[in-house]
């Protein structure tokens, strides 16, 4: 397909969704309404299989949502469709109720982007870089401009390095001056894609302790990360891509409590241990050092019957119990595959 008819026939596509809009009178959107809700959302860019394939995607109203996937997953391409950017091949998307790319216009002020790192002017100083962000914007007022740039720059704990020129900057500042444009009006949603990419430890926790704090003020945030550890501490909810697909999506720790888990039992007598744990019928043993584990029993089998064999069988027990599924023994019991964080 030549680009000219690829564009119209994403004009097509638009045309039809806005029609099917208008004709159920959806796009109002109530209090209780999901801030994303994708239904069938699929692109496929010229040739090759999906980026993204037939995503139903549900962001419930004050989420940290955690949007997790290894790279490539087509994280990144769902949110350039959530944001208007790209158009899908098929689907809908809705944001604040309202369909995307059609209503763009009237959605997009209430949404905070940081996608692929912020666009900044080296050669300005923060501050001038968020001026610049406030005067782009019609609807904000000249006189209130200094201390709405001053509020974000507070914000971002970025205050007293405001008048350093941008290109000065570490990347977790540019980050944090990228989310203080983000942050220059009220935002209803934020969308953040891998946010804490390239920072440090202590920059990851600034962004995570930011993210934390927008959320307590109501703020829904939608957050992408190949970071497992990431999503468990920030989020509230997830949802799991791999190859363009979503695995499955919820509040974190039902996912997290959706894995297994593991029986660990520390000893000085791992061989026996693992015996006696085999003869009660217990698979998925591993040995290392003098710690065993092995896969969650059943509800059906008593924990204590399980330690009680074990002492009785002469092993000597200093730590026996069942260790919560991670989120990433979740992602692992439901692909089939090591979830790549390296990255
Ligand atoms: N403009 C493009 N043209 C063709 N293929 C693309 C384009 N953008 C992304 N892709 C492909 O689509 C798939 C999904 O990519 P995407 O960037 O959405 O994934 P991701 O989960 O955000 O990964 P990452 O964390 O590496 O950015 C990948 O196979 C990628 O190569």
């Amino acid at each position: 397909m030549t680009d000219t008819a690829a564009e119209a026939g994403d004009a097509a596509a638009r045309d039809a969704r806005a029609r099917a809009v208008r004709a159920t009178g959806a796009g109002v959107a109530s209090p209780a309404a999901p801030v994303i809700r994708t239904r069938g959302l699929t692109k496929r860019y010229r040739g090759g299989r999906p980026a993204v394939d037939g995503l139903d995607l549900t962001v419930p109203a004050g989420s940290v949502f955690g949007f997790l996937g290894p790279n490539g997953s087509g994280k990144t391409t769902t949110i350039r469709m959530l944001m208007g950017l790209i158009d899908p091949t098929s689907g809908t998307a809705e944001v604040l109720g309202r369909p995307m790319p059609e209503a763009a216009r009237t959605v997009l002020p209430e949404v905070g982007a940081l996608i692929e790192g912020p666009a900044l002017y080296g050669f300005l100083n923060g501050r001038d870089n968020l001026l610049r962000y406030d005067r782009a914007d019609p609807t904000a007022d000249p006189r209130t401009r200094r201390a709405r740039v001053d509020e974000a720059l507070a914000r971002v704990g970025l205050a007293a390095a405001s008048g350093k020129k941008a290109k000065q900057y570490s990347l977790g500042m540019k980050q944090r001056l990228g989310l203080a444009a983000a942050l220059l009006r009220p935002r209803r949603l934020l969308v953040l894609d891998e946010p804490t990419n390239g920072l440090d430890p202590q920059g990851m926790r600034e962004i995570r302790l930011l993210v934390r704090e927008l959320a307590a003020e109501g703020t829904t945030v939608f957050l992408s990360s190949h970071l497992l550890d990431e999503i468990e501490q920030v989020c509230t909810h997830a949802a799991v891509m791999a190859r363009g697909r979503l695995i499955v999506q919820g509040p974190v720790a039902d996912l997290a409590a959706s894995a297994r888990g593991r029986l660990a039992v520390t000893t000085p007598d791992p061989g026996d241990a693992a015996r006696i744990l085999k003869e009660h019928g217990l698979t998925g043993l591993s040995t290392d050092g003098d710690r065993l584990t092995a896969d969650a029993p059943p509800a059906a089998v008593d924990l204590a019957d399980l330690n009680a064999a074990l002492v009785g069988g002469g092993v000597r027990v200093r730590f026996f119990g069942v260790e919560r599924g991670s989120l990433e023994d979740a992602f692992v019991a439901l692909t089939g595959e090591g979830f790549d964080v390296a990255g």
